[in-house]
């Protein structure tokens, strides 16, 4: 046998004990519906059994490894060892060491870390090719012979580089081939620790928060399992485009959200002007919020008479204020201090009674309590986010004073105030100003661990309502300062760290580009100088990939979408939002199918993108229309046409009627 047939007999030897798995799971879900004790645990193993049945029942046909590491002699526990490395560990028949080790498992981080210069005992690194499930080829890096093969080493491996430059269709895909050392650190950091992860376009930021959470799950899963991990995105596009990826890594159970979903108490009826909405996510307002929570806790306006039957149980005013106090300067939230409140007048209650030789049984702690609470909602009231907010849209002058600037609060006083809260037009930043008040009033409960993408747009109000989901658990954020485009997006990562409550994460760097072609890289980057922030320029892995810049209206854009259908992968026109639906029809009219905005489905090959929605995605390649046009529609366009520049693959069509934006312009365009 060829080495390369003696390998495709071992596939089928991973997919034969891929089947004996499969079987057993079945048939542990028939026997766990049946036979287990009591019905939650029943369901919870069936549920449980039913999921790694399905997952490898889907499994059946992939690739059932990526990789394979020969040691020499030198590594104690592994030398001589040889182990395939896949997405999935399979199991021996004889139950022995496993056909094919997880790529999460201590030893698979061997296959991402040896290098030439630093074998770690790895005589040869073997990367496999596979076409449609068949295994087609390896190649070999020697790593005991010098260094190939290296990113910046004179030129990656064959199939490294065809894996990164490989026409893109469809939903983002997993990486964990082809994860490289740097990134590699920050997908295994450990779960106490908080990360923060700068990098310039396509350097695999939300590549790695997804591994990182594949990861953390598979190494702290007994720790994560009551907490769990929260992925944020920007948009729901986004999420669509990335949701695939935890899954094909057998992880389905990763809430994937946007911060706003995760808000959403009560429906958006209305819309901030663009003042107001700076105001509501300044991080003044969580004082101004507090304020107002606070100034509803008052002085208790008469004694506590509790009667029962021929006894009057007596606290007096005085004594209301001194539990009060105490309560208020232990700090805690609003709500829990009211409940604590209550406990205690009841227990000075009680106190009471008992010395007077009454019983105490359940009706009379009842009749206490139902007193006892009518008398602290006089100065310590029961309170919905709400209410709350109902009064400071309508008058903030007390609550905000010293706070906020004349201008500032009348910025966020409604015009024409609701009748009551209940009818109130709430907007998308009162969400997030209801969830601090929420948050106030009772912590709400947090993640193991929190991943947040495209961290740089977030205000520091939002940063606090991921904050407060993470208070116990760690944080994962990722971003590009140069990639800010709301009005509040950050300028440097500290601040923003402090806002999101982890001071002291470790601020880490990513550099390499492995999505956007070289050519295209360098004309991103002269937008970088006018960006006002301190990023490094990116650098690509890639060497391949097409710039134009082409002048013309519609028909040149409608042109270059032709041209591209006569390559492989996506392809998508991003525009100025107000021009997008334009596009889309002379697209259609010229007999194109076009997506209706960003799609996953693989089968649609256009999509026409708003600027406003192109963050996080990617495609093929990229009609980028009117640049001018981008970056007049928004404040921070400039930071716009950056994030729309760097999201082609392997083409990118500027097509402009108008003046190139300044920056843009040089010698080489
Ligand atoms: N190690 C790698 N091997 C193969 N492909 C990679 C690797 N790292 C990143 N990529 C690919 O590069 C592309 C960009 O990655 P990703 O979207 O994670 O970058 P990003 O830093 O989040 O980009 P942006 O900030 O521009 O949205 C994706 O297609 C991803 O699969």
């Amino acid at each position: 046998m060829t080495p390369l047939e003696e390998e495709q007999a071992y596939v089928e030897r991973c997919r034969e004990g891929l089947r004996r798995m499969l079987d057993g799971a079945r048939h542990n879900v028939i026997i766990g519906e049946t036979v287990a004790g009591d019905r939650y645990s029943a369901e919870r193993l069936g549920r449980h059994l039913k999921s790694l049945a399905k997952e490898l029942g889907e499994d059946d046909g992939g690739p059932p490894f990526f990789g394979r590491l020969d040691f020499g002699p030198d590594v104690r526990e592994h030398a001589g060892q040889r182990y395939h490395i896949g997405r999935r560990h399979v199991s021996a028949d004889s139950g022995g060491r496993p056909l094919v080790i997880d790529w999460r498992a201590p030893v698979s981080r061997t296959f991402y870390q040896a290098s030439a210069r630093d074998p770690r005992g790895v005589t040869v690194r073997r990367r496999f090719g596979w076409a449609g499930g068949e295994l087609t080829g390896f190649e070999d890096e020697h790593l005991d012979r010098g260094p190939v093969g290296e990113i910046g080493s004179g030129g990656a491996g064959r199939i490294l580089t065809a894996e990164i430059e490989r026409p893109r269709v469809g939903p983002m895909r997993d990486i964990v081939a082809t994860i490289q050392p740097d990134q590699d650190d920050l997908v295994r950091a450990g779960l106490e620790e908080s990360l923060c992860v700068q990098g310039g376009p396509g350097t695999g930021k939300t590549a790695v928060g997804l591994h990182r959470a594949a990861y953390l799950l598979y190494a702290h899963r007994k720790r994560l399992s009551r907490g769990g991990v929260l992925v944020l995105g920007p948009n729901r596009a986004f999420l669509g485009y990335i949701s695939a990826v935890l899954p094909a890594l057998g992880e389905v159970d990763v809430e994937q959200t946007t911060l706003d979903a995760l808000l959403a108490r009560v429906p958006v009826k209305g819309t901030d002007g663009p003042d107001a909405a700076v105001v509501k996510h300044d991080a003044r307002m969580a004082e101004v919020l507090r304020r107002a929570l606070h100034r509803r806790i008052g002085e208790p306006p008469e004694p506590l008479a509790v009667a029962d039957g021929s006894f009057r149980w007596r606290v007096s005013q005085d004594e209301l204020r001194r539990v009060a106090e105490q309560t208020r300067r232990e700090a805690m939230p609003y709500g829990v201090g009211r409940e604590r409140v209550i406990a205690r007048v009841a227990s000075l209650v009680r106190t009471r009674a008992e010395a007077r030789g009454r019983t105490i049984d359940t009706a009379w702690t009842r009749l206490t309590a139902r007193a006892v609470t009518a008398a602290v909602d006089a100065f310590w009231p029961a309170v919905r986010p709400e209410e709350v907010l109902f009064e400071v849209l309508g008058d903030c002058s007390e609550a905000a004073e010293g706070v906020l600037t004349t201008a500032e609060r009348a910025a966020i006083t409604w015009a024409r105030p609701p009748r009551t809260y209940r009818s109130a037009a709430w907007t998308a930043a009162d969400l997030i100003l209801l969830d601090e008040l929420a948050g106030l009033i009772e912590r709400p409960q947090g993640y193991g661990h929190v991943i947040v993408d495209e961290a740089q747009d977030l205000s520091p109000m939002q940063c606090r309502a991921v904050a407060r989901r993470s208070e116990h658990g760690s944080l994962t954020v990722l971003g590009d300062l140069a990639q800010g485009t709301t009005p509040w997006a950050a300028r440097g990562w500290d601040e923003q760290m402090a806002h999101l409550g982890k001071p002291d994460a470790a601020i880490m760097s990513l550099t390499t580009g492995f999505r956007t072609p070289a050519a295209v890289v360098e004309l991103a980057n002269r937008l970088l100088a006018e960006l006002a922030v301190d990023v490094p320029p990116s650098r690509s892995f890639r060497r391949d990939g097409r710039l134009r810049v082409l002048r013309g209206d519609d028909p040149a854009i409608v042109t270059a979408v032709l041209e591209a259908l006569g390559h492989e992968g996506s392809i998508g026109v991003i525009a100025a939002d107000a021009s997008a639906g334009r596009l889309r029809a002379a697209l259609t009219d010229a007999g194109l199918t076009v997506a209706d905005g960003p799609t996953p489905d693989p089968s649609v090959r256009i999509s026409v993108v708003p600027a406003t929605l192109c963050k996080g995605l990617e495609y093929d390649h990229v009609v980028l229309a009117e640049p001018a046009e981008i970056v007049a529609a928004e404040e921070r366009g400039l930071g716009r046409l950056y994030v729309a520049l760097t999201r082609a693959v392997s083409r990118l069509d500027v097509v402009h009627s108008r003046p190139l934006p300044a920056p843009l312009t040089g010698d080489a365009v």
